[in-house]
């Protein structure tokens, strides 16, 4: 026996998944709300102890948003069904029953506030009065009809409104709340799930007959929502082959690579100098065993790889980019290498993933950003690393190729150099700022779809254009801007068709065999003399900058519920010090399973990151992409590694710059270089204040240049 879960496309349903499991012990079905015709669906309902209506966003009198739910609550069948409803199920079972849903005249995203409950109904048992609850709506159900009856409430504090927070019907199995009981700050949420399914085991005791569980059957049900794994096969124990050597070195990363790039010789570096990355990797690329994987959304069904300089196009059959490179890395991966050294890199795939590889842009509906593809993937493979542990100041040479000699890369890293002195500044002949005017008009539009419900936080972003004149190379950008704006996630790819140069202070996840670990950043405040540690800490921990972020690891969770079945929300909203801003930090972790999903998984669904979308995401991403209507590239993308010995770590792409091949002016004698810059929108905005922060994050990156 189930319990039916339908999701409205909400970013919290696997949480909710999560919390019911947990809390009752019983198996959850989630179905979309238009996974199938009501009518298919009545022959699933006698499997059912129960179906629980989830969150979602727009409303529930619009059909698009709420699919098959008004059906549940026609009162049709024979024998009613138990169902809790949660937000917009909530509102629709009001709806249903003849009563108004309207706006909310101050609305709550994210925002914690006190319950109480009343006449020592069921449905609350065991939890104490003023419980503090999770609020996500722009709308609400002002007045009851006697068909519904009152079962919980909180106050406004602005206009000491009473606001319905949970109700039941008079004759009927059917209960519902507006606040959100598995919000990562909500208490009790577990309780009224569990006196729920008590509430529904009486009455389905005296009234229904449950048929057994038909795993067959109801796995047929939920087809649609299921996710095939990205790695099938056993993995090997160990590489098959790994040499590495410690050099006696005191070279920095940038140094040695400002090395390589004098002797014009190939790498890619992740230089993360600072907490909380310890290591920077060096990837050097070789003719001989290197592959360059490139992906462009406008081709989603194939693939380019380059290896041994010859360019072959391969088709996907039926599969995606995340198979592909599932594919090309499974007969090479192997259990975590658990060296002494603690390697985090050994060999693998290096490179970005960009915006719009995620999940649900339509790009064919986006202006081109150049007048050829762009890669939207772009990663290479190599074998040979440079890796210099930061804690220990330590250099190694390692390799997964027998035929590598590791003591002539010692030996060019071992030689004379001085770094070749970094410009101060960065030429430019012209730099395209975002217009205020245009932003006040997107940040307008975003209120509307906030206040109509649509979403509940958009992080809006804009994009600027650098004109640098050809005889500036990316890698004088690079060490300019590493200089200026040192971060944990600084970067450097430079592929034939793409750029990027990263100074990203944000983690979007890592992994090993056992664990992953997210830190999404989500309240800014920007850094001058005044502002020191506290004064930040104290605008920091307001209820918009709380919000902004509660929103997100609520999301996370989700986005890694929905494969496993252990998250721990680590550190919840921690202030952490960056050379430019104070920001707003949390570190959510999940735990795999044996035979489980594995962190690749986690990666080909979680893009693009919630912090650079809102939530919920689905319709976030929509609403965004018809407001900004512009590809974001590689910007809100990420970057990173995924290592042989199945140890990953990618950060999302910000305060970066990033230039495609094809992005030239003047008869090629100027490349185009771009800075995405935005921040998360909500109910608690202002205009002014949104676009100062934009204005501070593109600065970051734009401090570097001058105007020639
Ligand atoms: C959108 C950006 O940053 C994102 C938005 C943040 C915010 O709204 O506070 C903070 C960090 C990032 O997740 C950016 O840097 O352009
Ligand atoms: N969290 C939700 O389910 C929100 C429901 C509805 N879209 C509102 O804003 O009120």
């Amino acid at each position: 026996m189930a319990i039916l879960l339908i999701d409205s496309y909400d970013s919290f349903t696997y949480n909710l998944r999560s919390l019911i499991e947990t809390s009752t012990g019983e198996k959850v079905i989630t179905i979309h709300n238009d996974s199938i015709p009501y009518t298919s669906l009545l022959e699933f309902l006698p499997y059912f102890k129960a179906i629980i209506v989830g969150p979602g966003p727009g409303h529930p009198s619009i059909a698009s948003d709420v699919g098959l739910i008004p059906y549940l609550f026609d009162g049709s069948l024979e024998v009613d069904i138990p169902i809790l409803g949660i937000c917009l199920g909530f509102q629709s079972l009001c709806l249903s029953q003849g009563c108004d849903v309207s706006r909310l005249d101050l609305i709550k995203h994210g925002q914690v506030y006190p319950v109480n409950h009343f006449s020592e109904h069921e449905l609350f048992k065991g939890v104490p009065q003023g419980f503090e609850s999770v609020r996500y709506h722009s709308l609400y159900v002002p007045e009851l009809n006697d068909k519904l009856v009152k079962l919980a409430s909180t106050v406004e504090e602005h206009n000491h409104k009473e606001i319905i927070m949970g109700v039941g019907h008079v004759d009927k199995p059917w209960f519902g709340v507006q606040y959100h009981p598995e919000s990562i700050c909500s208490f009790f949420g577990g309780q009224l799930v569990k006196n729920f399914m008590s509430l529904a085991n009486e009455y389905n005791g005296k009234l229904r007959h449950i048929k057994a569980y038909d795993d067959v059957l109801l796995k047929g049900l939920c087809k649609k929502t299921e996710i095939p794994k990205l790695i099938t096969n056993e993995v090997r124990e160990a590489p098959q082959f790994f040499k590495f050597k410690e050099i006696d070195n005191g070279k920095k990363a940038i140094e040695i690579c400002d090395l390589l790039n004098s002797k014009e010789s190939e790498f890619v570096l992740l230089n993360s100098a600072s907490f909380p990355g310890d290591w920077s990797i060096i990837g050097l690329p070789s003719a001989s065993t290197s592959v360059y994987i490139s992906h462009s959304t406008d081709s989603p069904d194939t693939v380019t790889i380059k290896k041994n300089s010859v360019t072959t196009q391969v088709s996907l059959n039926g599969g995606n980019i995340w198979s592909y490179i599932s594919e090309f890395i499974s007969d090479k991966l192997s259990k975590n290498l658990d060296t002494e050294q603690g390697f985090p890199f050994i060999g693998g795939l290096l490179g970005m993933f960009s915006y719009e590889e995620g999940e649900f842009i339509h790009v064919s509906n986006l202006p081109k950003l150049t007048s050829s593809e762009i890669p939207d993937t772009k990663l290479v493979y190599v074998e040979d690393c440079i890796l210099i542990d930061h804690s220990t100041e330590k250099t190694y040479i390692t390799t997964l190729n027998p035929e590598t000699d590791i003591e002539i890369i010692s030996q060019l890293v071992q030689s004379e150099h001085t770094l070749i002195n970094s410009r101060l500044s960065i030429p430019t002949t012209k730099i395209v700022k975002p217009t205020y005017e245009e932003y006040t008009a997107q940040f307008s539009k975003c209120q509307e779809y906030l206040s109509n419900g649509d979403s509940y936080e958009l992080c809006l972003t804009s994009s600027t254009e650098i004109h640098i004149p050809n005889n500036v190379t990316s890698w004088e950008i690079y060490k300019t801007l590493t200089l200026k704006n040192p971060s944990p996630y600084s970067a450097f790819f430079k592929f034939k068709d793409c750029c990027l140069i990263s100074s990203s202070p944000e983690r979007f996840v890592k992994w090993d065999d056992k664990h992953c670990e997210l830190r999404p950043i989500k309240g800014t405040v920007r850094k001058t003399p005044e502002m020191d540690f506290n004064k930040a800490s104290a605008i920091l921990n307001t209820a918009k900058e709380i919000g902004e972020n509660l929103m997100i690891v609520d999301l996370i969770r989700h986005d890694l519920y929905s494969f496993l079945s252990r998250v721990e929300v680590q550190k919840l909203m921690q202030v952490e010090e960056y050379t430019t801003v104070y920001q707003l930090v949390s570190v959510i972790q999940g735990q795999f399973e044996k035979n489980g999903y594995q962190g690749i998984d986690i990666l080909s669904k979680s893009l693009p990151p919630g912090s650079m979308t809102g939530a919920p995401k689905k319709r976030s991403v929509e609403l965004l992409q018809q407001l900004e209507n512009r590809r974001r590239g590689l910007y809100s993308g990420v970057c990173g590694y995924w290592s042989v010995d199945n140890h990953s770590d990618w950060s999302v792409i910000i305060r970066s710059l990033y230039h495609y091949v094809d992005d030239v002016q003047n008869d090629d004698s100027v490349s185009v270089w771009r800075i995405g810059a935005g921040g998360a929108i909500t109910v608690l905005s202002d205009l002014q204040g949104e676009w100062e922060e934009l204005l501070t994050k593109l600065d970051s990156a734009l401090q570097i240049f001058r105007l020639n």
